[in-house]
């Protein structure tokens, strides 16, 4: 069943009408997980800012976005806050910044859950909380809770993440480069669990990333994104038959990256 149908999504800013993403359409069904990519500045991150109504201020959206055949773009303000408690979660990039570094992670990781299910107990939040560190490779979630935010490792605080949005049982999550500032170890698992999430929940799955080879991991489907366009968009085998010269620069660079890293491991 399609989620989430979106057609000619733009972001410009408010001023001058300049555009910086154009005319993104794509579907997105239950299971599926799609793949963003494209160069740093391509637009990623605004395209799905802009679903997730969250564009910084002197930004607007246009186009059309529908989930489950509401129009979303244009519903009012509590309505888009609503949405992003219950349809979408949103992981970003910098888990770091993401958390007050002076209050607890507990408080931090119920906060949300709290205002979207206001007949849930205090108890069953937490424990709900714990089962979910638990399954993300925590090995002690009630120490982990009651942590603050810097006693957990940069892949910890990404995990951590991950739990707030499940917390919420979100339709689909939006996981903004959620393994560009992590180690390779931490990448690998962060790339497991959401995908073993999106087969245990259902939940769709929105992948930005500019690492092809997480992409190819997790995405049954990919768009690649140009200058705020999308030049190229089809199943993984795109990466072995790339037609546009912009993906094909992208996995160009990638294999001479890995050449150079396996050059300098000899
Ligand atoms: N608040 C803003 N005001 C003006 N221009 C912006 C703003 N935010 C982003 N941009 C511009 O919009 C374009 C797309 O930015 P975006 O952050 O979506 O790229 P991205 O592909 O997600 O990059 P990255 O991979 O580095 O996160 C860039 O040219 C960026 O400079």
């Amino acid at each position: 069943m399609t989620l989430l149908e979106v057609r000619g999504l733009g972001v410009a800013l408010e001023r001058s009408g300049r555009p910086l993403v154009q005319d993104v359409s794509f579907d997105l069904s239950e299971h599926e997980c799609l793949g963003v990519v494209g160069e740093s500045g391509s637009g990623k991150s605004l395209a799905s800012l802009a679903l997730l109504g969250l564009l910084p201020a002197g930004l607007r959206a246009s186009g059309r976005a529908r989930f489950e055949g509401r129009e979303i773009l244009e519903a009012p303000a509590a309505a888009r806050a609503a949405l992003r408690g219950k349809v979408f979660g949103y992981i970003p990039q910098q888990a770091s910044g993401a958390f007050d570094p002076l209050t607890r992670v507990g408080p931090q990781l119920l906060e949300a859950a709290r205002f979207a299910f206001p007949d849930k107990t205090e108890a069953e939040l937490r424990e709900e909380a714990e089962a979910l560190l638990s399954r993300l490779k925590f090995r002690r979630p009630r120490e982990t809770l009651a942590h603050y935010p810097f006693e957990l490792s940069g892949g910890m605080a990404q995990r951590a993440l991950i739990a707030a949005a499940l917390l919420l049982h979100p339709r689909v999550l939006v996981a903004d480069e959620p393994t560009s500032a992590l180690d390779a170890v931490s990448q690998k698992s962060v790339i497991d669990i959401l995908g073993r999430i999106r087969g245990e929940t259902g939940c769709a799955l929105v992948f930005i990333s500019h690492d092809l080879a997480a992409v190819q991991a997790l995405a049954g489907r990919i768009i690649v994104m140009e200058k705020g366009r999308v030049v190229e968009s089809g199943g993984v085998e795109l990466f072995h038959h790339p037609s546009h010269p912009y993906t094909r620069r992208l996995v160009e660079t990638r294999q001479a990256l890995s050449r150079h890293f396996l050059e300098a491991l000899r």
